[in-house]
């Protein structure tokens, strides 16, 4: 059968490369490991997903912004074990910079947020869309690049921002076809956590690094979180306390054990009464064990998790009211999340629900013979001025390889340049899906 020219540079034969081109070696035609290719079908899913992204941001009157995907290395060296750190993507430039590929969006953001300073006004609510990385080695084969959609909201000391970030991503599960029986989120704050460890005299500036083992329960043996919250200079006492409260599951509970006056209940009563009213309560849980694996969030954190426990937290997030001084900014509190390409897309395949995202053309065109080939350039530009979608053939080719590719493209309707209708200003037209046909004047079509 004849080969559709995608695959051979002349018509039938696999051709071998013309004589001037230096073929030194084969290449490996595989992305880098760790790394994907998007074609078409795959690139149809993910620009499908992205526009969720993008319209439910846009319907919560955020601004889209990017960062370079290089970043300088300093951006992330933070000094509290986190595994971000351990696997940055990081190198020396040929002007000896010290650079890294993201791992993450938010210390960008937080950058231009500096940068900009008393140029724009706050709140802001910005979201982007961007490829993050990771260096891991390939032993445990996974990925070393997802694309990551945030939300941040910065200037907002109160809870009712991050009920609005949670809403959003409620919002996005629902327009996808995931419910409050799919998925949940787990609610925390890591005040809960400070409040335990300011009652053992535990140094401030050693928070962040419990954060990071804690965020290891469930992921390395008990035995050996207690080591390293050891080795982080707690006491037996106050290790066992931590535990114990890590394991409550209630707002009620965490009264009983931490008192009333503990600003985190507080903060996690002010979010449960507005999901409540928001009506998305269904979605969310108290969950003390939750504090996420990043150094620098400083409040209620939140993770989306599928509640078949099959796959890794679909997204996460939290309050990080202390990044933007870190980088020598202002004390400007701020929350986001991150939510990620990769794990979403195994939830779908899982429950069913990815979309048929087939392929969709309205219009291909072709000429019956190689002199009219011009004319049917000029009816797709004029289909094209119109808003109409063409695929142009651009070599001769019979009718029976023109209707194979119309149904490989999905046409919905075929125009055909033939020479006797040309004399009389008019093409052919075929509608696909029902075989009508008729002849109509080139000025008519649209
Ligand atoms: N931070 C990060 C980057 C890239 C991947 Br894949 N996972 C996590």
């Amino acid at each position: 059968a004849e080969l559709d020219n995608t695959r051979t540079g002349r018509s039938g034969s696999l051709a071998s490369p013309p004589a001037h081109f230096d073929v030194t070696q084969k290449i490996d035609v595989n992305p880098p490991k760790g790394t994907r290719d998007f074609p078409p079908e795959e690139m149809r899913l993910r620009s499908w997903l992205f526009q969720n992204f993008r319209e439910v941001s846009q319907l919560f009157g955020f601004e889209e912004v990017d960062f370079p995907v290089l970043e300088s290395e300093a951006l992330f060296i933070r000094k509290a074990g986190e595994e971000i750190r351990d696997q940055l993507y990081c190198f020396e430039d040929r002007g000896n910079r010290r650079v890294a590929l993201r791992p993450e969006l938010t210390p960008s953001l937080a950058r231009l947020v500096i940068q900009k300073g008393k140029s724009v006004s706050l709140p802001l609510k910005w979201f982007a869309i961007g490829q993050c990385w990771r260096y891991e080695r390939m032993t445990r084969g996974r990925r070393r690049e997802h694309y990551q959609w945030n939300m941040d909201i910065i200037g907002v000391p109160n809870v009712a921002a991050e009920a609005e970030l949670i809403f959003s991503i409620v919002t996005f599960f629902k327009r996808i076809g995931i419910t409050a029986s799919d998925v949940g989120f787990k609610v925390s704050s890591r005040k809960v956590l400070q409040e335990v460890l300011r009652r053992y005299s535990v140094p401030e500036n050693l928070f962040g690094r419990v954060c990071v083992v804690i965020d290891k329960l469930e992921k390395i043996p008990i035995d050996d979180i207690k080591k390293e919250l050891r080795s982080a200079e707690l006491s037996e006492e106050a290790v066992e306390e931590l535990l114990q409260i890590l394991s409550v599951k209630s707002l009620t509970k965490l009264e009983e054990k931490l008192g009333s006056s503990v600003e985190a209940l507080a903060d996690l009563k002010q979010l449960f009464s507005l999901a409540e009213k928001y009506g998305y309560s269904e979605w969310i849980q108290f969950d003390a064990s939750i504090v996420r694996g990043l150094a620098y969030y400083t409040g209620i954190v939140f993770e989306g998790f599928d509640r078949e426990g099959k796959l890794r937290a679909i997204c996460g997030g939290g309050r990080y009211d202390r990044l933007l001084s870190t980088f020598g900014g202002d004390d400007i509190p701020a929350c986001g999340f991150g939510f990620g390409d990769a794990v979403i897309v195994e939830l779908l395949k899982e429950r069913g629900l990815v979309p048929d995202l087939s392929p969709q053309v309205q219009n291909i065109v072709c000429s019956l013979d190689q002199d009219l080939q011009g004319a049917a350039s000029l009816v797709a530009a004029r289909l094209r001025e119109k808003g109409q979608s063409v695929d142009l053939v651009l070599e001769n080719k019979p009718l029976k390889w023109v209707f194979k590719r119309a149904a490989r493209i999905n046409a919905q309707r075929l125009i055909i340049v033939g020479s006797e209708e040309w004399q009389k200003g008019m093409v052919g037209v075929k509608i696909l899906s029902s075989g009508e046909q008729y002849e109509i004047k080139v000025d008519e079509l649209e």
